[in-house]
């Protein structure tokens, strides 16, 4: 990532807001249920953004890349990862290729399951755009639910888009087309995401809250009895509605720390007074420049942080006389910058967003899920420490040249073998061997069998060395390379580019293939036998 991003072309790519709050195109209670095996098309096809709305010749040339997920052709397979902004954690779902979510909002709950599934507090969508915009954002909450609108999901997705397109340029904005309409994120020279959330709706019918409007159509400090204590709140959409509050009616100023919020949060979430329920925000002022908030959301409970409702507060903390327009907002997570800008009476909302522990962790993160018959299906992945999926082999693993280590085998490890696996298998070939004389059959560099079910890595050097690892690795078997030779050899450099493919077999039985391995016999023996497989991908 630091690579691409130094490599990144000097080029701003902008788009220009239109009205936002036009439309919403969904309704809180409405879920489309689609099974990914009913999609007319489910091949991929890679988004061509227009030049309509991102007219850059540097994005056409990169747009056409897209070797951050793997896009199977045909794949039943759901396509994600996990993001996050100051700890709000959605699922990232690459649904480029249709305008309906890959998963049910009953599929998306089990996947946000913290301890029976991947667990965040949302799954994201990234769709094709409608009504002239780049992209489409659907979300559902951790409970099933269909938000309008997430702040800290739309920074997250405009990251998502810009490694799934290869867009790594200076600065990068697009248009999203919302359920609250048009949100457009830029993503900053420094990797934060800036947001323009367009203007608040106050207007209570729209919010929407029963409460009785007291200040022109809005709901500015009026009194909510909650469990039989009177808040005094303030009601703001931004596109999903707030109720945000600064303290007990006659009490002192809030202690956010103090609050039992599990215990309050969802008294406000199912109030009477909000018929579509409402996020609710409790907030402590620092400074009129300075305010710390905790959040209860809709169908997610207490989260790290909330974009929408960071901007709705300053909203409600500049309608009650409480703070300037320019705000920091401090959350369990950390701190947003929100501007509630006088000019065009826009929401500007700037913070980070990124991929769950980095890199390795993310490749982790990269299972591929059935979305039928059953919600949840982690399959097999093969994946190493030192090499990344489609990245380049380091050099210390290749044959010659700088860097060089004489025949170190990298380390691999693997996730998920299915149930059965009596013995997986790893072959490890260069898929672009061209022999002048011969056809293009893929040349083999290792080949190793009878790994018992419970070794689930081979470390770094670990070839020609089984002995001296000892234990269950005693029992593996390298078998001989393209070089005639036992064990690893890595490639040499004739040319770069060439593709590197680690396979592993989970078999259902041993392997007994004599004396001189080969990956011919292998791929005889192993007919009928192969539970699963996974792929690690590189070039050198
Ligand atoms: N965390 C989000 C808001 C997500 C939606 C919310 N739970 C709702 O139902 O409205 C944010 O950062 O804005």
């Amino acid at each position: 990532m630091a690579e691409a991003i130094a490599a990144a072309a000097a080029t701003s790519l902008s788009v220009k807001p239109s009205n936002r709050h036009s439309q919403l195109f969904l309704s809180s209670t409405s879920f489309p249920i689609i099974r990914l095996n009913s999609l007319k098309n489910p091949n991929f096809r890679p988004l061509v953004v227009s030049s309509t709305s991102i007219d850059s010749a540097a994005t056409q040339k990169t747009s056409s890349k897209t070797s951050f997920l793997d896009q199977r052709e045909g794949s039943r397979y759901l396509h994600f990862v996990k993001y996050h902004g100051l700890g709000n954690d959605f699922i990232l779902v690459d649904n480029r290729d249709s305008s309906e979510p890959k998963i049910t909002p009953e599929q998306a709950a089990k996947l946000c399951d913290r301890n029976f599934g991947i667990g965040a507090d949302g799954v994201i969508f990234a769709l094709p755009g409608i009504n002239g915009t780049d992209y489409t954002m659907r979300i559902f909450n951790s409970d099933g639910s269909e938000p309008e609108m997430c702040g800290n999901g739309v920074r997250c997705f405009a990251r998502f888009i810009a490694e799934l397109e290869n867009l790594h340029v200076k600065k990068l904005s697009f248009s999203v087309h919302t359920g609250a309409g048009l949100i457009v994120p830029e993503i900053q020279e420094d990797g934060q995401v800036k947001v323009d959330m367009g203007e608040p709706v106050l207007k209570a019918a729209d919010v929407p809250t029963k409460l009785a409007a007291n200040k022109n159509d809005a709901v500015v400090k009026s009194e909510l009895v909650v469990d039989g204590v009177t808040w005094n709140v303030t009601c703001v959409s931004m596109g999903n509605p707030h109720c945000v509050t600064f303290g007990i009616k006659g009490g002192q100023d809030l202690q956010v720390d103090a609050l039992n919020l599990a215990q309050i949060g969802p008294k406000f979430e199912h109030h009477e007074v909000f018929p579509a329920r409402t996020n609710t925000e409790f907030v402590q002022v620092y400074s009129p420049s300075h305010l710390k908030m905790r959040v209860w959301e809709r169908g997610a409970g207490a989260t790290l942080a909330c974009g929408t409702g960071a901007c709705a507060t300053v909203v409600a903390a500049v309608l009650e006389g409480r703070a300037g327009r320019n705000c920091m907002v401090d959350l369990p997570g950390g701190p947003l910058e929100i501007e509630w800008r006088e000019e065009d009476n826009h929401v500007y909302m700037t913070g980070p967003a990124e991929m769950v522990h980095g890199k390795l962790f993310q490749l982790l993160l990269c299972f591929e899920t059935r979305a039928v018959p059953d919600p949840v299906y982690v399959k097999s992945l093969l994946v190493s420490p030192e090499i990344d999926n489609e990245g380049r082999l380091p050099r210390k693993y290749r044959g010659e040249g700088q860097g060089a280590k004489k025949n170190l085998s990298p380390p691999v490890e693997w996730y998920n073998v299915p149930e059965g696996t009596k013995s997986p298998a790893l072959v490890v070939q260069d898929l672009d061997i061209s022999d002048p004389d011969g056809p293009n059959v893929p040349w083999p560099h290792w080949v190793v069998v009878n790994i018992p079910p419970h070794v689930k890595r081979l470390p770094e050097g670990f070839s020609g060395k089984e002995e001296e690892f000892g234990g269950e690795y005693a029992l593996i078997k390298e078998g001989v390379n393209g070089w005639k030779l036992p064990g690893w050899r890595g490639p040499v450099l004739p040319k770069h580019g060439r593709r590197f493919e680690f396979k592993l077999y989970a078999l259902d039985d041993e392997s007994h293939l004599g004396n001189k391995v080969t990956k011919e016999k292998l791929e005889e023996a192993v007919q009928g036998h192969v539970l699963g497989e996974a792929v690690l991908k590189c070039r050198f």
